[in-house]
């Protein structure tokens, strides 16, 4: 392995140097860089330690390169202004690079054991990367979680996809049947109407006929009356009418003038008579005075006066007589007249209720008349009807508007599917979510299982590491860890607190913990040591170093050596040592 530095920490010379496999000794004096080329070495595994920690503080440009199996890793600085600008290559990019691959009093575990403290859940859970494991079961239980929403979401969207799904094919189904029935209502309607209409035309042509009957039959019996009325007409003459009026108004009036004359006559008679019976009396009686007019009169002269008054009298009988003749040879002939002036009226009357009837019967016959033309129109019209289609009717109106109602909810429906998405999209987006879910669930299973083994791991190779470690090394008790990561160190049985064992048995027990760490979690190609601390005995120190050497490539240790300006030495003698494995 090839390495090169300039400005990293406090080297500002460029150093060169060449490395085999194995242990290498870098032995230089105080201060003169051999912490700054350990941290340029641990700096290539991990991002942990940064730019500003590397470069030189008086420098504006460094690096530290390393060639190894024929790859270059490095890390190149340049500062600008007030920022380091960085090109790098790593070998690794691991947090515990600083805790695994560098044993120094700058390590924090070494800090901490020295110090007595017994709690090792921090180192175990950082280089097993058992929070690491919890982070990520934790991730992968919010993710899971996520995943587990939106699987349930989509498989009540899925559901809502399904029943509109089911909604839709009923929809159609309906609109199918319900258009089927349209049609079918629609022909038995056209049928119905056919019939129905043709029935009507039927009805109506009868009543037509009917019509016509009473029509002729009224006609008939105008024809009848017309004769009748103009029959009477010829007998109802009313000139003649005129003439008997006038003849019956004449006899009236001679019938007056006879009356009165019958009555003149008859007062005359009545006076003629009482005359006479007077004249009779004074006869008797033998008066020389006139009853009448108190003349004097010859007794004798009462005959002659007498006989006189009664020829008078006589007269007057037949002149009435004759007038009574008169009378009622008038009143005969009055009745005549006004018998046929009667019988006039009485055909005048007949012509009168014939002409009214004539007249009733010539308005029923236009009302039949008209009654038969509209009936004729509404047969015409019925005739031109029966053949043509018909609009569907109420019922009809009725599915349209159905089938309408439906439309609409199937074109809300496929909206809201649209929405939703595509079934079989959806049905493929909750496969998957299921297998994300098994899947995860495989994680999380396997991180529990992994979680359960690391602990095992960590704890059993501890146990077998250390104490076989601690017996190889000679150290006279046994390390454990127990179920809280705490370290329990056993002396003959007994249980010793930490604190109490020697710094050289402290930072063994460290460095246990560093090799269980670095053999099991973590992949470096070199393990850098600062000796400066490290209390062994050169035996066990020789031991500790030839078990290193069994888990990484290049084992190097950093030593002081006042009296050398620098030098790297391999480290041969390990042939006797122990192979651990
Ligand atoms: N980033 C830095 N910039 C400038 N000088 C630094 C930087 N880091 C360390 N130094 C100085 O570089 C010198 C070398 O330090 P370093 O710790 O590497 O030496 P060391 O050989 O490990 O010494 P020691 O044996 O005493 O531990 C020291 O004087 C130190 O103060």
């Amino acid at each position: 392995m090839q390495v090169r530095i300039l400005n990293i920490g406090g080297i500002n010379r460029e150093l060169v140097l060449s490395l085999e496999k194995g242990i290498t000794i870098y032995r230089a004096p105080n201060a003169y860089g051999k912490t700054s080329l350990s941290k340029a070495l641990v700096s290539l595994l991990t991002n942990e330690i940064t730019a500003e920690d590397l470069l030189n503080v008086f420098s504006d440009e460094g690096f530290v390169e390393i060639e190894m199996d024929g790859k270059k890793y490095f890390r190149r600085l340049k500062r600008i202004k007030n920022r380091i600008l960085e090109e790098k290559n790593l070998i690794a990019d691991d947090k515990n690079a600083t805790l695994l691959s560098y044993f120094s009093p700058e390590n924090p575990l070494i800090a901490r054991i020295i110090t007595g403290d017994e709690n090792i859940e921090w180192f175990i859970s950082s280089t097993s990367r058992i929070d690491e494991l919890k982070r990520r079961r934790e991730s992968l239980i919010m993710k899971l979680e996520e995943v587990k929403s939106n699987y349930n979401n989509l498989l009540r969207t899925y559901d809502d996809i399904k029943k509109i799904a089911n909604e839709l094919e009923n929809i159609n189904l309906e609109i199918e049947r319900l258009e089927k029935e349209k049609e079918n209502v629609t022909v038995q309607t056209e049928q119905t109407i056919k019939i129905t209409r043709q029935n009507r035309i039927v009805e109506i042509r009868e009543r037509i006929q009917a019509k016509i009957k009473e029509l002729k039959e009224k006609e008939t019996k105008i024809q009848k009356l017309t004769q009748e009325l103009e029959e009477l007409k010829g007998k109802a003459n009313i000139e003649l009418k005129d003439k008997l009026t006038k003849e019956i108004q004449e006899i009236d009036r001679e019938l007056d003038s006879l009356i009165n004359r019958q009555n003149s006559i008859e007062i005359e008679q009545g006076v003629l008579t009482r005359i006479l019976q007077d004249i009779q009396e004074a006869e008797r009686i033998h008066s020389s005075m006139c009853p009448v007019c108190g003349s004097k009169v010859e007794p004798d002269l009462w005959k002659v006066r007498f006989e006189t008054v009664k020829k008078d009298i006589n007269e007057l009988d037949r002149t009435k007589n004759d007038i009574i003749n008169n009378i009622n040879k008038k009143k005969m002939r009055r009745s005549e007249l006004l018998q046929k002036v009667k019988e006039i009226e009485r055909t005048e009357e007949l012509i009168a209720q014939k002409s009214k009837a004539l007249e009733n019967l010539n308005i029923e016959a236009s009302v039949i008349n008209r009654t038969i033309e509209a009936l004729q129109k509404q047969l015409k019209s019925l005739e031109e009807r029966v053949e043509s289609t018909y609009e569907v009717e109420s019922k009809d109106n009725d599915i349209d508007k159905r089938i309408e109602e439906l439309r609409k909810r199937r074109s809300d429906l496929e909206l809201q599917l649209q929405q939703l998405g595509i079934p079989k999209k959806v049905a493929e987006e909750i496969e998957s979510l299921k297998k994300q879910i098994d899947d995860i669930n495989k994680q999380i299973d396997d991180i529990n299982r992994e979680y359960i083994r690391r602990l095992t791991v960590v704890k059993e190779e501890f146990e077998t590491l250390s104490n076989s470690i601690l017996k190889e090394l000679e150290f006279n008790y046994t390390a454990e860890i127990d179920e809280k990561y705490r370290l329990v160190i056993k002396k003959d049985g007994v249980t010793m607190e930490l604190r109490r064992l020697s710094t050289s048995e402290k930072t063994t027990l460290a460095l246990i913990l560093i090799l269980v760490g670095l053999k099991e979690y973590f992949k470096a190609p070199f393990f850098i040591i600062d000796e400066s601390f490290m209390t062994f005995d050169q035996k066990r120190f020789s031991r500790v170093l030839k078990y290193l050497n069994g888990i990484v490539d290049y084992v190097i240790i950093t030593k002081s050596d006042e009296t050398l300006q620098v030098k790297t030495e391999r480290l041969l003698e390990t042939r006797e040592l122990p192979v651990l494995s």
